[in-house]
């Protein structure tokens, strides 16, 4: 089974060495920046791998899957290897956050090729190749990808299939939502100890669900309570990756986190206030 990992970061890098594990499975790693190796901190022990290297999109050879696991506005530059990656039987996995990871590359490939994955595994990047998994954590993928479940049998990754990937998309998303008041005042996940911080995320996951449940999402009435539940019972020194990003000066991934929520908003005419003043406040520190 040969499959290529574009964008060895952190979730990237802590899949392929998860992968590459296994010695039957062939792992290429498709990376931006060249890479030494893979050493990943992991909530068990730390593992380590050397998988092939490949800098140039030119050099790519067609495999069984190929995983995408760069930011979401980096789709333009993963999209450069699809075409020496992809033959007639290849399928392409999206590992991302937000509800678009279809919509993202149909530019480049059909849908039916496209395998989209909600990925719940908080990761961190230290150093290129050196990543800290703070949890085994999980990924989800729709009812018709059991061959990308199997491929992660040898690992503690709880991977597995829904019928209802749109639900729990939104799901994520109420998550990832909330945790845009880290990447605004740059401070890791324990500031949800505050009541008044907890309110401001309340409110974002609020949008957030009704946005959802517009676009067809089936969510918990009382969502907002239990997602700040989750950020509180979770580790305070907690880095998510949009606050990793801004830490790092790299560019955020506002509109997939938050400025989609705005923009499927206005189509359904809900009122995005609080998640349209997290985009421009995060646009306005960005700039
Ligand atoms: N980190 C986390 O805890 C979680 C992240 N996610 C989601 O997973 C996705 C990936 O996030 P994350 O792993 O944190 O991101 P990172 O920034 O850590 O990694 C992205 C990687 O993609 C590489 N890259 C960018 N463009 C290209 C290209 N054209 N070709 C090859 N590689 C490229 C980057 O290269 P370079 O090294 O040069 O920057 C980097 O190695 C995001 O959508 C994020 O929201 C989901 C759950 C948890
Ligand atoms: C919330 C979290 C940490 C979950 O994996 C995440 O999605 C991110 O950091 O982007």
């Amino acid at each position: 089974m040969r499959i290529a990992v574009i964008g060895p970061g952190a979730i990237g890098g802590t899949v392929a060495a998860w992968l590459a594990q296994r010695a039957d499975l062939d792992v290429t790693i498709c990376a931006r920046s060249p890479l030494p190796s893979l050493t990943i901190e992991t909530p068990s022990r730390t593992i380590t791998a050397t998988p092939r290297v490949l800098t140039d999109p030119g050099q790519g050879e067609p495999v069984d899957w190929v995983l995408i696991a760069t930011k979401a506005y980096d789709a333009e530059g993963a999209s450069r290897w699809l075409t020496k990656l992809v033959d007639d039987t290849t399928r392409v996995a999206v590992l991302q956050n937000g509800v678009e990871h279809i919509e993202r590359f149909t530019p480049y490939l059909p849908a039916a090729r496209i395998t989209p994955a909600i990925v719940d595994i908080p990761a961190e990047r230290n150093a290129p190749g050196r990543i800290h998994q703070r949890r085994d954590g999980s990924i989800l993928v729709p009812n018709d990808a059991a061959s990308f479940v199997d491929l992660f049998a040898h690992t503690p990754i709880a991977v597995s299939t829904t019928d209802d990937f749109r639900s729990e998309a939104w799901r994520k998303l109420c998550i990832n939502a909330a945790g845009a008041v880290s990447a605004l005042t740059m401070k890791p996940a324990g500031i949800v100890a505050r009541d008044d911080v907890a309110a401001i995320m309340w409110m974002l996951v609020e949008e957030c669900a009704a946005v959802g449940r517009a676009e067809g999402a089936v969510l918990d009435d009382k969502i907002e309570d239990e997602i700040i539940a989750r950020y509180r019972a979770g580790p305070p020194d907690g880095i998510n990756s949009m606050l990793g990003d801004r830490l790092a000066n790299r560019p955020m991934e506002i509109d997939a986190r938050n400025g989609v929520i705005v923009r499927l908003g206005k189509k359904h005419g809900i009122p995005t206030p609080m998640n349209a003043m997290i985009v421009t406040l995060l646009e306005t520190a960005a700039a």
